[in-house]
């Protein structure tokens, strides 16, 4: 009877990853997660101890301009405009589900997106980014270690710090700085997240980064991923396309710098389906 009652809400899921960066995808067109409180949902399915774990969430939804729409929630429950990973992951999705072709175009917060899969990797072209977004040699006094930054709003806002090897960065460090960034409202009202860049050859670096929302180091950012590629091109320090490896891995990022803006930009990467099954109430409702 217990057993029964438990089961009668089940929410069917699907765990996947895009470099390590890993996501609960909700298919919700059919609106089974309408009458859920979703900022607590997610805060609790995100739990690593008590639930299921993740960096964030993905939604699948109906949309009437493209095959369908997708919304994000970091592991804190807020809604963020765009995930770079989560789009390549979704995508994935869209197309083991039926729900779109190889290629398709979904909706997001930060505007529409395009998206090709072949087998487990998934490239996601990007809006063009107004070189005006982007903010280079920026000075503030974070912390003794950090001080000159680099600002770019690609979907979400990523602050860039250059480092000359990660050695000394471990995750705590990260963390320590990540936060004295990220909580910097004089700076970012609306936090941002956080990069630290090691530039390893032409075209080739590598991107620790602390995440706004997941309030941790996660092991890939795709929106960072992006920003970092465009903004150490932009300083002469790259060539694109950028190959940027991650702790979980590595992604690679073409654009085009023409006039003003950054065009023809995709993030490109694998994007793995880890299991299915439900969640259960208990998973959530404690
Ligand atoms: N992991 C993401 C970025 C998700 C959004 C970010 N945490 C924010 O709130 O700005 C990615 O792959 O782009």
């Amino acid at each position: 009877m217990v057993a029964e009652g438990i089961l009668m809400n089940k929410i069917p899921f699907t765990k996947m990853n895009g470099a390590g960066n890993d996501f609960i995808v909700f298919d919700n067109r059919d609106g089974i997660l309408d009458n859920l409180d979703l900022k607590a949902f997610v805060k609790k399915i995100c739990d690593r101890r008590f639930s299921l774990g993740a960096d964030g969430v993905l939604v699948l939804e109906n949309s009437k301009i493209a095959d369908f729409s997708m919304r994000y929630f970091n592991s804190d429950g807020s809604e963020a405009e765009m995930c770079g990973n989560g789009a390549r992951c979704i995508a994935r999705f869209a197309y083991l589900k039926g729900v779109a072709k190889e290629k398709m175009i979904f909706e997001t917060k930060a505007g529409l997106y395009e998206a090709e899969v072949v087998e487990d990797r998934v490239r996601v072209k990007f809006p063009d980014v107004d070189l005006s977004k982007i903010q280079l040699d920026q000075s503030y006094k974070f912390s003794e270690e950090l001080e000159k930054y680099h600002f770019a709003t690609v979907g979400v806002p990523h602050t860039v710090f250059y480092v000359d090897d990660f050695s000394n960065l471990t995750h705590e460090k990260i963390v320590e700085l990540g936060r004295k960034v990220r909580y910097c409202t004089e700076i970012f009202p609306k936090g941002a997240n956080v990069n630290f860049v090691k530039v390893i050859d032409e075209n080739t670096i590598a991107v620790r980064t602390y995440e706004r929302g997941v309030e941790d180091e996660t092991y890939a950012c795709g929106t960072g991923a992006v920003s970092c590629a465009i903004v150490s091109t932009l300083l002469g320090k790259v060539k694109p396309p950028v190959v940027v490896k991650v702790l979980g891995g590595t992604l690679k990022v073409h654009f085009k710098i023409e006039g003003q803006k950054t065009t023809e930009i995709f993030l490109e990467g694998d994007a793995r389906v880890v299991a299915e099954g439900y969640i259960l109430p208990d998973g959530w409702s404690w």
